[in-house]
């Protein structure tokens, strides 16, 4: 089913760095509500969504985000999406928790008041009020990642694009973000190795070496993923890092 949020599309969209071809051509037209990327560390999961969020430019072919280049309008892509990165220490430059939150709210053009007011809101939905004066350095490393989550949650771009949402978050915390997470009319792009939060998705694309292996809804992909996940860890060499 279509989503009322334009998609993003990918025309022969090349990416290469240091002589390395990471992504070869690919051409996708996301626009599902709920899209996942699996496959293997290294396989270009993290290097494909840096391309669809415009941080990184495809070295041929294009990007287009409901229409313009996110790489090049990078206004308009910090409007239409919001990206939680794999580390929350690539993310977070404010000292505490509600600055932290409402320095995204201010960027999208929020007065300090209201943007702090909204940071509160959100805090208070997550039951996390008691965190808004806390010095960011002293929550771990699964409660900055929660943070990270929260700030992006809060700006509701029509767009969320997750690389490993859960990695580091207690059981409790991932049940409940499941659940928030299912609730959202927002498009979502996710990269997980977690079975559990992309069943019931829309489309799941499998990346092997940067092509795509295999491409369609999650109940058709994800068991053959994962019996091949199953197949290569029962070998005894790991190829890891070779080519
Ligand atoms: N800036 C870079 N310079 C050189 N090689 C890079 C760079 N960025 C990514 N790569 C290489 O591109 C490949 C894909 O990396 P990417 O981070 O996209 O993989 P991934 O599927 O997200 O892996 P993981 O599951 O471990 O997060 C890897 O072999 C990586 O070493």
């Amino acid at each position: 089913m279509p989503h009322p949020f334009p998609g993003i599309t990918l025309t022969d969209a090349s990416y290469s760095v240091a002589g390395k071809t990471i992504l070869p051509g690919l051409t996708l037209s996301l626009t599902e509500p709920r899209i996942g990327i699996v496959g293997r560390n290294g396989s270009g999961k993290t290097t494909l969504l840096r391309l669809l969020a415009g941080l990184v430019a495809p070295t041929s072919g294009t990007v287009r985000l409901g229409g313009f280049d996110p790489a090049k309008d990078r206004k308009a892509a910090l409007a239409a999406l919001g990206i939680l990165f794999q580390n929350p220490d690539h993310q977070i430059i404010f000292p505490t928790v509600e600055e932290e939150l409402a320095f995204g709210l201010r960027q999208q053009g929020r007065s300090d008041a209201e943007a702090r007011a909204m940071a509160r809101e959100t805090l208070t939905q997550h039951g996390r009020l008691h965190w808004a004066p806390a010095s960011v350095a002293t929550l771990s490393q699964g409660q900055r990642h929660y943070l990270c989550l929260m700030a992006v949650l809060a700006m509701q771009p029509a767009t969320i694009l997750l690389d490993e949402p859960f990695a580091g978050l207690d059981l409790p915390t991932q049940t409940r973000l499941i659940r928030a997470l299912q609730g959202l009319p927002q498009r979502l792009i996710t990269i997980s190795h977690d079975p559990a939060l992309l069943q019931g998705y829309d489309r799941v694309i499998w990346l092997e070496d940067g092509h795509v292996r295999q491409d369609g809804p999650a109940a058709a992909v994800l068991p053959e993923f994962h019996a091949e996940m199953a197949r290569l860890g029962g070998l005894d060499a790991d190829a890891d890092l070779t080519g």
